[in-house]
């Protein structure tokens, strides 16, 4: 999939045109770009900016459309009325979202688009959006009605459309105790997305949500999945925010299926005496993308946990179709059920088992040697007794087990909704 940015160059790659490649490299998408304008800015200031010539912007134009399927598009900095016009045109024709990213001024401050810009922006730029994502302050500048009320909230986006986007979402809207909410203002239905308040001035969230929406609706899903998406993807960019400058934070796209299997193989290694529970064939700790198709959407250890003397060490590194044996075992018990979407397997002990049954998780096994004959290797066999052992237990298996056969190594395999709880699973049960 291609994804398409348009927009500024940020050297600080906090925001702008740097940060959007980022967030579709995360994303697993090809990310293409047409820059706009040069900007010279950091974590602390902002300095000046530079317009792109209308010849290089048709010319980068020319070079993208006429070479790729683009499927998605973002625009983001449009400084002036040149570039904002010689955008429309291009633009128009094509059928694929394009997402709008009003941006107007910098957190620290600059100006992103010329004042005398703002009425073409909405002529021209506003009606080419599937979704336009403004910010509290760029809807009141937009609208020109102050937001204070849920009365002119609803105002403030429904002029906002008037003005052609198709939808409108207004972000960060501050909802009292509740925390801090998205304003989603569709066709005939409005709603709210409610999200956590992370405290913290950050450069880049407003990025990395415009990317993380086009992203979402290139995929196909609705408006509303889509923006219920990046409101996760940009509150875990926050909260990954790092102090690399002298001045305020800039967010990091990472993306949490990683960040959240790293974070539990990084615990599981340090858990006293667990080399004691490495089998023969080592270890996996696998965490799926939503819906995994094959292993290869399944992240895994390329090299597996392996043992040390007396400890467990991760050898290799994360990636997806990193593992064939866990993979398989989980995308069995995903196709039944989709919630869960991880696991590890340990060495057999039946001191293990034993611990297992005492405690309130639910367990199963497979008899390895009643394997059909017909199953010949040992992807299909693992398939085939998780799925044994799944049809026999009336309740979802908290764990598997199978005591081996003649050459081949007893095993068990942990499962759950997400690493973190895996873990939980584990610790309970060694
Ligand atoms: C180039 C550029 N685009 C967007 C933003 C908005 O954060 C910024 N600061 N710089």
């Amino acid at each position: 999939m291609n994804l398409l940015s348009i927009g500024g160059s940020d050297p600080s790659s906090g925001a702008g045109i740097q940060s959007d490649i980022k967030t579709f490299y995360t994303l697993n998408v090809h990310g293409l770009t047409i820059i706009t304008a040069i900007t010279s800015q950091n974590t602390s200031s902002f300095g000046n900016v530079e317009p792109v010539s209308q010849k290089i912007l048709k010319n980068q134009i020319e070079s993208i459309m006429t070479d790729f399927k683009i499927d998605g598009i973002k625009i983001g900095m449009v400084y002036n009325s040149q570039i904002i016009k010689i955008l429309s045109k291009q633009l128009q024709k094509l059928k694929i979202p394009i997402v709008v990213d009003p941006v107007i001024k910098s957190t620290t401050g600059g100006a992103l688009i010329e004042k005398s810009a703002m009425i073409d922006f909405q002529k021209y730029i506003i009606p080419l959006a599937t979704v336009i994502t403004p910010n509290r302050f760029e809807a009141e500048i937009l609208s020109k009605i102050k937001i204070n009320s849920k009365k002119s909230l609803r105002s403030a986006a429904k002029k906002i459309q008037k003005m052609g986007a198709k939808n409108v979402v207004i972000t960060g809207i501050e909802t009292g105790s509740k925390g801090i909410s998205d304003f989603i203002f569709e066709k005939n239905k409005e709603c709210f997305i409610s999200g956590d308040k992370i405290n913290l001035s950050n450069h880049g969230s407003g990025c990395n949500y415009s990317a993380a929406v086009i992203f979402a609706l290139a995929k196909n899903k609705t408006i509303k999945e889509s923006l219920r998406f990046a409101q996760q993807f940009t509150q875990n960019s926050i909260k990954n925010a790092r102090k690399i400058g002298k001045g305020i934070a800039v967010t990091d796209v990472q993306d949490y299926i990683s960040k959240d299997l790293s974070d539990a193989i990084e615990k599981f290694v340090h858990i006293k005496n667990i080399y004691k529970n490495i089998p023969e064939c080592q270890i996996n700790f696998v965490y799926s993308k939503q819906k995994p198709k094959s292993p290869e959407d399944i992240l895994g250890i390329s090299g597996r946990i392996v043992k040390s003397g007396k400890e467990a060490i991760v050898a290799g590194e994360l990636t997806y179709g990193g593992s064939k044996h866990v993979a398989t075992a989980l995308l069995t018990m995903n196709k039944k059920y989709p919630k869960i979407r991880s696991a590890i397997n340990l060495k057999y002990q039946d001191k293990t088992i034993l611990k297992i049954k005492k405690s309130k998780l639910c367990i199963s096994s497979y008899d390895r040697t009643e394997e059909p004959k017909n199953v010949k290797n040992k992807g299909s066999t693992i398939e085939w007794g998780i799925k044994k052992a799944v049809k026999d237990s009336t309740k979802m298996p908290d764990v598997i087990y199978h005591k081996g056969d003649f050459g081949k190594e007893p095993m068990i395999i942990v499962f759950g909704e997400t690493p973190e709880k895996v873990l939980k699973k584990i610790l309970k049960i060694i």
